[in-house]
């Protein structure tokens, strides 16, 4: 279990985190959303260690890891823009970190993930040569191989579109999953936060604003804020695609009426 104990952070007068305390157990997925400016990223870096909190403490299975460093308390992030090497295969970056700790992940478990992320074909290929989705799942391969105690990711999704992103949200549950690995994800979308979380944590002005499952949020918001920031964008979200659909809907029902098949009018492939 993750537990952040009241955790404050200050850059000079600038105050960034208030008073973060919660818990998260084994094996689920946090999503921190909330405001640009918020204090998610600083909260992310505070609990990877790369950036001290001011005040606080970071528990992890009631282990106090506050003044551990990073690279001991065996956390692993995915970074935004993937931080991959460029001058290296797919291959050679997913086993890069393999290279001074051999044994942690077998040649069996190495070429598991790479057909669990679909990568096999694209092992030799140069990191230009990969498109965005197959960046993203070397850069997610290179971190699950070191097997992290926990896994952060920061905004895995935003630089993917369409059914890419749809793809790769399927596959960080369904490692989560097999892995049992509890995950802490950065993200802008209140969409990908509660559809991928089992815990949304909603950060405002360095404050928790609500944190609680995604059922919860949504019919129980804590306050006018998180209402007008979360519910309103899923909602505008919603009566999009429900006016698209009644939309597709109107024009095939005028088609039927019409004697025109109705996917014709509707541009769908028969
Ligand atoms: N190293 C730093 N020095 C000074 N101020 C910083 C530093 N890092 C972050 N900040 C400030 O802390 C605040 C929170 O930044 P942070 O990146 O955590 O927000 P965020 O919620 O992740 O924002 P975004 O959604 O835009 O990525 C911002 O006002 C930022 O300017």
């Amino acid at each position: 279990m993750l537990e952040l104990k009241n955790i404050t952070k200050s850059f000079g007068d600038t105050h960034v985190l208030n008073g973060i305390s919660l818990t998260l157990a084994d094996g689920q997925i946090m999503s921190i959303l909330g405001p640009s400016g918020g204090g998610k990223t600083t909260l992310l870096n505070i609990i990877l260690g790369i950036t001290d909190a001011t005040s606080g403490q970071i528990l992890y299975n009631g282990e106090d890891l506050t003044q551990v460093p990073m690279e001991k308390r065996g956390f692993n992030i995915v970074f935004q823009d993937y931080a991959l090497f460029p001058n290296l295969t797919a291959y050679e970056n997913i086993t890069y970190g393999l290279r001074n700790n051999p044994g942690i992940s077998s040649e069996a478990e190495i070429k598991e993930l790479i057909s669990l992320l679909g990568l096999e074909e694209h092992l030799g290929k140069r990191i230009d040569e990969l498109s965005g989705g197959q960046k993203q799942r070397v850069a997610l391969a290179r971190t699950l191989v070191m097997k992290p105690k926990l896994l952060l990711l920061d905004e895995p999704l935003s630089a993917l579109d369409g059914v890419i992103k749809e793809s790769i949200k399927a596959k960080i549950k369904q490692i989560v999953d097999q892995y049992k690995l509890t995950t802490i994800m950065v993200t802008h979308d209140p969409e990908e936060a509660c559809t991928m979380s089992d815990r949304v944590l909603i950060i405002n002005h360095g404050k928790i604003a609500q944190y609680d499952t995604p059922e919860n949020i949504i019919e129980h918001p804590a306050s006018d804020f998180v209402r007008k920031f979360i519910l309103h964008q899923l909602e505008v979200k919603r009566n999009n695609i429900y006016s698209l659909f009644s939309e597709a809907e109107a024009d095939s029902q005028a088609a039927a009426a019409n004697g025109a098949p109705a996917h014709a009018l509707a541009g769908q492939e028969a």
